[in-house]
């Protein structure tokens, strides 16, 4: 060969080729769970569940049975579950039967983030609207929108800006919002133990603050501090403020409210990064 590897090196590179061909398959299953339920199922079992116990909580067709304990062993490779030997309890009927070990599946702390209905600080619908059809589509054009002059994949692949598309969809807006407020109720968990973070903090803004939840939680704890959601203006135009909280529309590559402390957290800062050219990137440092 011209580039001089040898074949034995090649061979390695073949195998490392397939790692990279296949790696969107661990999201992809994360996904196929997250739409099954399959963690709030384990959830409402109230013990780790058996195969047998799993399958008919789904009802699937019996056409596609053989995949759920494929899926379920490369995930618990993956870490979202994991297998635990229990008594078989299995519901078949084994009439005088001595009880027999079986494997069943448990929920990881990944997992245990991703039950629905139960908690607030459930993980699944940013699961959702981040491997949503159109995300996943839109970065396939990555080739393409290098290429182009659009400012990012998504004006690539749909032919207007993410917020764009959020903004006219509000299925799209929803499910994103969702998303962010999930994601923000994570803060809920890290301010039971840090709490002075915000001590002796008079005022404080959150740049991209979308549609208040991480404020909220942080009003709820700090009702004295003055806190200011920014966002764009037709994200923030309806939200209504209360005591001292209050939302603020504009631009936050033009200017930000002054505070104390400011806050961002802003997930999609890839698909910013896109639609803003390196110099004016100096503002997210
Ligand atoms: C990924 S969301 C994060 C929302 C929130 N920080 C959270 O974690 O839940 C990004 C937010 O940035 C806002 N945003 C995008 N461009 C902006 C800009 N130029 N100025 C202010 N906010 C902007 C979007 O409307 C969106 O609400």
């Amino acid at each position: 060969m011209s580039s001089g590897h040898s074949y034995g090196k090649l061979f390695e590179g073949q195998a490392h080729l397939y790692k990279l061909l296949y790696s969107f398959l661990p999201s992809m299953c994360l996904k196929w769970a997250t739409d099954l339920g399959i963690p709030t199922i384990i959830h409402k079992h109230g013990k780790p569940i058996t195969l047998a116990y799993l399958l008919s909580a789904l009802n699937l067709p019996s056409s596609k049975t053989w995949v759920v304990p494929r899926f379920m062993r490369f995930l618990v490779h993956n870490g979202l579950f994991a297998i635990v030997r229990v008594q078989d309890d299995d519901g078949e009927e084994e009439e005088e039967e001595e009880e027999e070990e079986k494997e069943a599946y448990a929920l990881t702390p990944a997992s245990e983030l991703l039950v629905e209905g139960t908690n607030n600080h459930s993980m699944s619908p940013n699961i959702k609207s981040n491997l949503h059809e159109l995300m996943i589509g839109a970065t396939l054009r990555m080739g393409d929108w290098v290429r182009r002059e659009d400012r990012s994949v998504v004006e690539t692949s749909l032919g207007v800006s993410f917020w764009d598309l959020a903004h006219s969809n509000p299925e799209i807006m929803s499910a994103f919002n969702e998303a962010m407020a999930c994601d923000s109720q994570m803060v809920n968990l890290a301010l039971k133990d840090c709490k002075s973070v915000f001590e002796g903090i008079e005022s404080a803004v959150d740049v991209g603050g979308g549609n208040g939840a991480t404020a909220k939680i942080i009003y709820e704890a700090f009702p004295e501090l003055k806190f200011i959601v920014f966002d764009l203006p037709s994200v923030v135009a309806d939200l209504q403020g209360i005591g001292n909280l209050s939302y603020v529309g504009g631009d936050m590559f033009q200017s930000i409210p002054q505070a104390d402390a400011v806050l961002l957290k802003v997930q999609h800062l890839s698909e910013k990064l896109c639609q803003t050219k390196p110099e004016n990137n100096t503002n997210l440092s």
